[in-house]
C-alpha cells in the first residue's frame, strides 16, 4: 500500500453514509532498535517488536493500528482480521464480538507482548485494540474529523507525558555502544534524567526499578529529587518487592514520590502496602482487565490505574475505564511498552479526550531511534514535554511505506520472534533468575 492510499479524506459523500465494509487487514511485524534497559525481569533484545495493523475498506480508506509483534499475538491477530473481513467499520461493538468468536478456540500459547510483566489481561480485548483503532481512524478520514472528536471530543490542545528513566548497560554484548551511555547508579539516573528532561521538556519522571535492591533505587530517586525539586517523581519496580519491604521503602520516599507504581505482587499485597504508606498507590499490573477491577476497589488496593489501550481493548474500552476511575474516585494514568508512531498518535488522541486523565503519560518515545519509525515525521512532535493533539483527520499520521518495508525487514533478519527479557539476560548471564517478589 502507498502513503497516497492512506491520505485522509475530508468529508462524507453520501456513497459513504452506508456500511464501510473491511475488505482485508494487512498485518506486517516490524522490528526497531532497543537499548539494553534492564527491569525485573530482565533486560530488553536489541529489537523491539510491533505489529502493524493496515485496516482496508470499501470506501477505499485504509486504516492504521499497532500493537505487540509477539508470535503467539501475531497468530491471534489473524484469527481476528479473518473473522473481521466484511464488517461495518462504525460498528465496533460488533467487530469485538466477531473478535471473541474467532477467539473462543484459541489454542496458542503467550504472545502477551510484555515479557511476563503484564499476564492476566483479557485476550480479546489485548487482540481488538489495534482493530478498534484502524476503525476509528477510518472513521475519522471518513468524516474528516480527528478521532479525538469522535471519542467525544479533545479537552486539551496538548497531552503531558513523563521522562521513563531506565537502568541501562552502555551497551547490548556484541553491539555499538548507544548515545545514552550507562546508568547503573544514582550519578548515572540522574544524568539520564537530565539528557531526557533538557531533550524533551518532560514535566514528570518515572523510574523503572525493580534492578538493584531497594536502598539503590531510594538513593536514586533522593537524587533526582535533588537535581529536579520541582519535579513530580515515580517509582515503579514491577512487582518486585514484598510487603515489608514496600511499606519500608514507601515511608522512606514520604513526600518524594507522586506516586509508588506496583510495589508489589496481586491485589492483596498492594491493599495492605496502601494501607500503610503515605503516596498513592498506582498500578498496571495488579488491575489489567475489566475483571480486575472490582476487586481491587473493594480491597482498596489502589488510588491510580495507568491505562493501555493495547491490553484494555482499544480507545472506547479505555474511556469505559476511564468512567470506572471517574465513578470511583479513582485516579488515572497512562503506561507505555516500546512503541511506534500509530501508537503514540492513539495515545495521544485517547488522553485529549480523557477529561480525568489526570497524570502525564508514560512513553518508551525517547528510547528509540528518531529515524525508525513507520508514519511520516512531521505529525507527532514533543514540545515541553507534551505532544500536540493531531488535528487533521483519523488519526492525523500517514505510514511511510518504505520506512514500513526497511522495520519488516530488519524483523526478519533479527531472528526475534517473541519479547524475552529473562531468556536474553539468562544468555548473558547464566546466573539469573525470575522472583517475585525479589526483595
Ligand atoms: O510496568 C510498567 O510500567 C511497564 O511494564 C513498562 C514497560 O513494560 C517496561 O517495564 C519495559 O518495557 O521494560
Ligand atoms: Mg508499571
Amino acid at each position: 500500500m502507498s502513503v497516497a492510499d492512506a491520505a485522509p479524506v475530508t468529508g462524507l459523500s453520501s456513497e459513504h453514509l452506508g456500511q464501510v465494509a473491511i475488505t482485508g487487514i494487512t498485518i506486517t511485524p516490524v522490528a526497531f532498535a532497543d537499548p539494553p534497559l534492564l527491569n525485573t525481569v530482565g533486560v530488553h533484545e536489541p529489537f523491539a517488536l510491533r505489529a502493524i495493523v493496515q485496516v482496508h475498506t470499501d470506501a477505499g480508506v485504509t486504516g492504521l493500528g499497532e500493537t505487540y509483534g509477539d508470535a503467539g499475538h501475531l497468530q491471534r491477530l489473524h484469527l481476528a482480521a479473518e473473522a473481521l473481513t466484511g464488517a461495518d467499520v462504525f460498528n465496533i461493538n460488533r467487530m469485538r464480538q466477531a473478535v471473541a468468536r474467532a477467539l473462543a478456540a484459541d489454542t496458542v500459547q503467550g504472545g502477551h507482548g510484555m515479557s511476563g510483566m503484564v499476564t492476566g489481561s483479557s485476550t480479546a480485548d489485548r487482540v481488538l485494540s489495534p482493530f478498534d483503532v484502524a476503525a476509528l481512524d477510518i472513521q475519522g478520514k471518513l468524516l474528516g474529523r480527528p478521532v479525538s472528536d469522535l471519542l467525544g471530543g479533545a479537552v486539551r490542545d496538548s497531552v503531558a507525558f513523563s521522562g521513563y528513566l531506565f537502568y541501562k548497560w552502555a551497551t547490548h554484548p556484541g553491539f555499538e555502544p548507544d548515545p545514552w551511555g550507562p546508568a547503573l547508579d544514582p550519578d548515572g539516573i540522574v544524568a539520564q534524567a537530565r539528557t531526557m528532561v533538557d531533550g524533551y521538556g518532560f514535566s514528570a519522571l518515572k523510574l523503572k526499578g525493580g534492578v538493584f535492591a531497594p536502598d539503590q533505587e531510594v538513593a536514586a530517586i533522593k537524587a533526582l529529587r535533588e537535581e529536579f525539586p520541582d519535579l513530580p517523581l515515580r517509582l515503579d519496580p514491577n512487582a518486585a518487592w514484598t510487603v515489608e519491604t514496600s511499606i519500608k521503602v514507601g515511608k522512606e520516599l514520604d513526600g518524594v514520590l507522586e506516586y509508588l507504581e506496583d510495589p508489589t505482587p496481586g491485589i492483596e499485597g498492594m491493599a495492605e502496602v496502601r494501607a500503610n504508606v503515605p503516596m498513592p498507590l498506582a498500578t498496571n499490573m495488579c488491575v489489567v482487565s475489566f475483571n480486575d477491577v472490582p476487586p481491587a476497589i473493594a480491597a482498596g488496593a489502589v488510588d491510580v490505574i495507568l491505562s493501555d489501550h493495547h491490553f484494555w481493548g482499544g480507545l472506547r474500552r479505555s474511556q469505559t475505564l476511564a468512567g470506572l476511575t471517574e465513578t470511583f474516585g479513582l485516579g488515572l494514568s497512562m503506561h507505555s511498552n516500546s512503541h511506534l508512531g500509530i501508537s503514540l498518535a492513539a495515545m495521544v488522541h485517547l488522553a485529549a479526550a480523557t477529561p480525568n486523565l489526570d497524570y502525564a503519560c508514560d512513553t518508551h518515545w525517547p528510547w528509540k531511534k528518531g529515524d525508525e519509525d513507520i508514519v511520516a515525521p512531521g505529525a507527532l512532535t514533543f514540545t515541553d514535554g507534551a505532544v500536540a493533539v493531531p488535528t487533521a483527520p483519523g488519526l492525523g499520521v500517514e505510514l511511510d511505506a518504505d520506512n514500513l518495508e526497511k522495520l519488516h525487514r530488519q524483523y526478519l533478519d533479527c531472528g526475534l520472534t517473541s519479547r524475552d527479557d529473562t531468556g536474553y539476560m539468562q544468555r548473558i548471564d547464566p546466573d539469573y533468575t525470575l522472583e517475585s517478589p525479589r526483595w
